[in-house]
């Protein structure tokens, strides 16, 4: 389990600028309502006044000009004012971001000069990574885990075609790490040649209740995980563009599903966009503060310990060594392993070779 923290470049709501006086914005924003905000296109917000309930209305807002260049991402809970019924052609107005519990970033890069928030307020994060066709890519992996701890997420990593290839060595590499598995496989049945994905109920009850975001590259099944799960996704994503047969929103941002049948308010955050993190902004002190016995043990480390398997009188080493007997030294050793892992990943660059020779795409 990872400990959700707080950070305080997470919420930079300033006050209005004060060129109207205070006594006439006031009661305006006190009729405000609190919604949250499920796709972003363009400066336009698609956002849900009571999200998941009976009274759920979905309407289109802009930014306030107050809020200046403040973002706003999916997941994000706002205050709209203004018209806020949802009829075709209103536009609400977003005047308020809600303090974030968790922020998803992404580092600025060089096909893009701005460290963007991914996700606000997610639970999770939900890797789907294929067992084959194409081969996992832990590498890929990897960064995604730090990024999700970095944010205050907990982890999901979703195997798909488990009908193609063995779970087991991906499993163990992850498991160390508090990163929870679910194995999904596609299976045709013999008679009929019906096509059901098998390990879809496990996948939902593990994101009952939560709002939990899917990463994954091109061709992992990820689109396969999503319609099974929100059935009536494609209508959800809002315009779908005759040619390509997309949701509009779908070349653009982010987009927020609710998954019906889980017993609670259950959400998946889709990223089509989203193919990489950049990790530079990960502070590795931040990423251990992810591994409470870790960081419990590295209090001991001399000052300016990188805690890299490298470093000298790495505290973490000792405690290895140290172990009481064989199984907890394995077990430590996995664990020290893995978290290294993430650190190294973090100094990465995108495209190099996986760990395992397999070339990245
Ligand atoms: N054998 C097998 N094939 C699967 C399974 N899940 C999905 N696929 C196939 O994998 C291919 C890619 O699936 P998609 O769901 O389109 O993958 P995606 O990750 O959304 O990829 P993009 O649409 O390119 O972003 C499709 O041909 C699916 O039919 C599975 O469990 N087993
Ligand atoms: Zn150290």
């Amino acid at each position: 389990m990872v400990g959700r923290r707080y950070d305080e470049r997470d919420v930079r709501i300033r006050p209005g600028r004060g060129s109207r006086p205070r006594t006439k914005r006031r009661p305006e924003h006190a009729d405000a309502r609190t919604a949250m905000v499920v796709a972003v296109d363009r400066g336009r917000y698609t956002v849900l006044l009571d999200p998941g309930g009976a009274d759920e209305t979905r309407v289109l807002a802009m930014k306030a000009r107050e809020l200046g260049r403040e973002r706003v991402a999916p997941g994000d809970l706002v205050d709209v004012v203004g018209d806020t019924t949802g009829a075709e052609g209103s536009l609400a107005r977003i005047v308020r971001i809600g303090e974030r519990r968790t922020v998803l970033r992404r580092t600025a890069d060089d096909t893009d000069p701005v460290e963007r928030v991914i996700v606000a307020n997610a639970d999770r994060l939900v890797i789907v990574t294929a067992l084959a066709e194409p081969e996992p890519r832990t590498r890929m992996i990897d960064r995604c885990v730090a990024a999700a701890y970095d944010a205050g997420m907990e982890v999901l990593l979703a195997l798909t075609k488990g009908d193609l290839a063995d779970p087991g060595v991906l499993t163990a590499l992850y498991a160390p790490i508090g990163v929870e598995v679910v194995v999904t496989r596609r299976r045709v049945d013999p008679m009929t040649g019906e096509r059901t994905i098998e390990g879809l109920d496990e996948l939902r009850d593990a994101l009952a209740g939560d709002v939990s975001v899917l990463v994954g590259h091109s061709g992992v099944g990820k689109s396969t995980l999503v319609n099974a799960l929100v059935p009536d996704a494609r209508r959800a994503v809002g315009v779908v563009n005759d040619v390509t047969g997309r949701g509009r929103h779908t070349s653009t941002s982010a987009v927020a599903l609710e998954v019906p049948g889980a017993g609670a308010p259950t959400w998946v955050i889709d990223t089509p966009g989203v193919r990489s993190f950049g990790l530079a902004h990960v502070d590795p002190a931040h990423l251990l503060g992810a591994f409470a016995d870790l960081d419990e043990v590295a209090q001991e480390c001399p000052r300016g310990c990188t805690h890299l398997a490298d470093s000298p009188d790495c505290a973490l080493d000792d405690w290895v060594a140290d172990a009481p007997d064989d199984t907890v030294r394995a077990a430590r050793a996995a664990r020290l392993d893995s978290f290294r892992r993430l650190l190294v990943s973090r100094l990465g660059v995108e495209d190099e070779p996986d760990r395992d020779g397999a070339r990245g795409r």
